[in-house]
């Protein structure tokens, strides 16, 4: 099967001059030559060949590695990039053009991912550059481990192995070596790096149709970064497994690709093939460390996460482990301006990441340590559980009612939020709150969600419940009744209110709350027994969340929704707030019943 994917360009074929337009623009530092649509070619801006007297770096190959290669180009790195059509090798006269661009008398040197294309046309502008006069040299990759030896006459493909060997060679050359001393370090970096990818997903030519050859729940293994099949289809795998698979068939001793023995030192290059997010390579790449470390034996130097050699916009990434050596360390970490490398990955590691401590509160009046559930619950303490136990059940129990209804108005994790908070407050319940006082517990619910929940309600709800204990603390005693929990609940509202600046008729969870605090109020006040009056309130709390559907929000995400949209579902926030007051409330009702 083939779909036709979304894409924001212009005309198709137009799309690698319109990226070198966009790149130029981006960094002062870059220029391109004339001469498009045939020469594609972004340089230095302060090289020119007639004075340059360093050794010119240049390198490129088909257009659909972005950054590759055009955002490498920089001082420290490449002096210019050639871009030829998406995955094709550019023409002769485009690398000619380059060439003569930046080469002065130091000459330059060639790095070449070896595809057949690339080396023909390369080698044939160094040959004619050499005609010239030019002093040039010529470094081919193939850093490719997916397949065994022998691989014939095409070899092994270049993959992003390349970029670690445009810095080893950018490096060389701007510390001043001659033309062959910087050939024979690119070449020495280039047979001592392997690399292999995974990829979840086909990409897709501009213009084109994406293929769905992959299928669901399949990944590829070992594949180039041209849209060709991998070595091998297999069922998708918790990164993990996967990681583990890429490594010990990068430095298999079978292969034997690259020169890693137990002890070696080696850097190491998750990267990211198109449209993968960071997050997923960083879990790559922190599970990598430790396996190259503890089952491999190696010492992991210098770690470079993110997209540098990508495949258009295929999902997946490849690794790539190169042995280092103090002198690769060196031009690995040499300052460059290059946009595209990642800064910061230079320097030391520790051979371990321990955490930096938790800092400890200044104040050791609410630590937890000192906080312990009382081994006998006074009555209070005990109606006081089971109202809790029953809100933070509801809440869970309801996640996916919430996480549904938030999908269609905010983010589509309300629920999730409040499953956090809730479970940690069961669990904290058991360890640490000390049931019969309550403004203490109210302090604890408050401080269990502001470790876990996240979100907007885990703020609110903090705000929330630190309103209540300042109330509840200024009662003076721990004898607290139902008219102090109804000034409590009147005091955390007002809070929400004040910081989170909704009002009734927000659309927000305080059209559950308002109602229900304004009933318990009245009921009490007309002399309603106290537990009957919780229920009613409840009651209200119920209509009021059910009533926000009729609402427009004026708060929260769900501000930017349209009417229609907020008519199909209540607000998530109102409904789980409704939710746990209900449960508490006739968790009490029943306890006072069973009586
Ligand atoms: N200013 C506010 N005052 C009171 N409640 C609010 C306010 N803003 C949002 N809310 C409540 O928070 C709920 C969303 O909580 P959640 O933790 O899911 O927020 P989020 O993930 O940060 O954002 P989103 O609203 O997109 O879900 C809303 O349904 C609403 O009831």
């Amino acid at each position: 099967m083939a779909f036709h994917t979304k894409k924001l360009i212009n005309e198709p074929n137009h799309v690698v001059t319109e990226f070198i337009e966009g790149l130029v623009e981006t960094y002062p530092g870059l220029q391109y030559l004339d001469g498009f649509p045939e020469v594609k070619v972004v340089l230095r801006a302060d090289v020119s060949g007639v004075s340059y007297d360093k050794v010119a770096v240049i390198s490129g190959g088909g257009s659909g590695h972005e950054p590759a290669h055009a955002g490498f180009v920089g001082k420290g790195m490449l002096t210019a990039a050639i871009c030829g059509d998406v995955f094709a090798s550019p023409p002769v006269d485009s690398i000619l053009a380059g060439i003569r661009a930046v080469t002065g008398p130091s000459g330059c040197l060639l790095i070449v991912k070896n595809y057949t294309g690339d080396r023909l046309n390369f080698g044939l502008a160094a040959e004619q550059a050499k005609s010239e006069g030019y002093g040039v040299e010529m470094v081919i990759v193939g850093d490719d481990c997916a397949l065994p030896p022998p691989r014939g006459i095409a070899g092994r493909r270049g993959l992003a192995g390349t970029i670690l060997v445009h810095k080893v060679a950018g490096a060389a050359a701007d510390s001043g070596l001659s033309l062959a001393e910087v050939a024979a370090e690119a070449k020495r970096a280039s047979e001592m790096v392997g690399t292999m990818g995974v990829a979840l997903s086909v990409c897709t030519l501009p213009g084109q149709v994406t293929s769905d050859r992959l299928g669901p729940g399949k990944m590829e293994l070992g594949l180039g970064i041209h849209g060709e099949p991998g070595a091998a289809v297999a069922d998708l795998q918790h990164v993990d497994i996967v990681v583990s698979h890429v490594l010990k068939q990068i430095l298999s001793t079978e292969t034997n690709y690259v020169p890693i023995t137990r002890g070696c030192r080696i850097v190491l290059m998750i990267n990211g093939l198109g449209a993968t997010p960071l997050m997923e390579l960083m879990i790559a790449a922190g599970k990598a460390v430790p396996r190259l470390q503890l089952e491999h034996g190696l010492a992991v130097d210098r770690v470079y996460t993110g997209s540098f050699m990508t495949s258009l916009d295929m999902a997946g990434f490849s690794i790539t482990v190169m042995k280092a050596d103090q002198k690769i360390l060196n031009y690995l970490d040499a300052p460059t301006k290059a946009p595209n490398w990642p800064v910061a990955a230079d320097g030391d590691r520790p051979p371990a990441k321990i955490p930096v401590p938790l800092p400890q509160s200044r104040s050791k009046k609410h630590d937890e340590k000192t906080l312990s559930r009382p081994q006998q619950l006074s009555p209070q303490g005990h109606i006081l559980e089971i109202a809790i136990e029953a809100a933070a059940i509801a809440v869970i129990n309801i996640t996916d009612s919430l996480n549904d209804w938030d999908s269609k108005v905010g983010d589509g994790d309300c629920g999730s939020t409040m499953f956090r908070g809730a479970s940690a407050i069961l669990e904290d319940m058991k360890k640490c709150y000390p049931l019969n006082d309550p403004a203490e517990t109210i302090l604890q619910i408050g401080s269990s969600i502001g470790k876990v929940m996240g979100g907007t309600s885990g703020i609110l709800y903090n705000i929330f419940f630190k309103a209540a204990y300042t109330h509840l603390k200024a009662v003076g005693h721990s004898d607290i009744r139902v008219p102090h929990w109804a000034g409590a609940f009147e005091a955390a509202i007002a809070a929400v209110s004040k910081y989170g600046g909704a009002k009734e008729g927000y659309r927000t969870l305080l059209d559950a709350l308002i109602p229900a605090s304004s009933v318990l109020k009245e009921k009490l006040a007309a002399g309603v027994d106290p537990v009957d009056a919780f229920v009613l309130s409840a009651e209200a709390a119920v209509t009021g969340a059910e009533s926000t559907k009729n609402m427009l929000a004026q708060a929260g995400r769900s501000s930017y929704v349209s009417a229609e949209i907020l008519a199909s579902v209540p607000d998530p926030g109102a409904m789980g707030a409704a939710t746990w007051y209900k449960a508490a409330a006739e968790a009490v009702k029943e306890k006072y019943n069973t009586h």
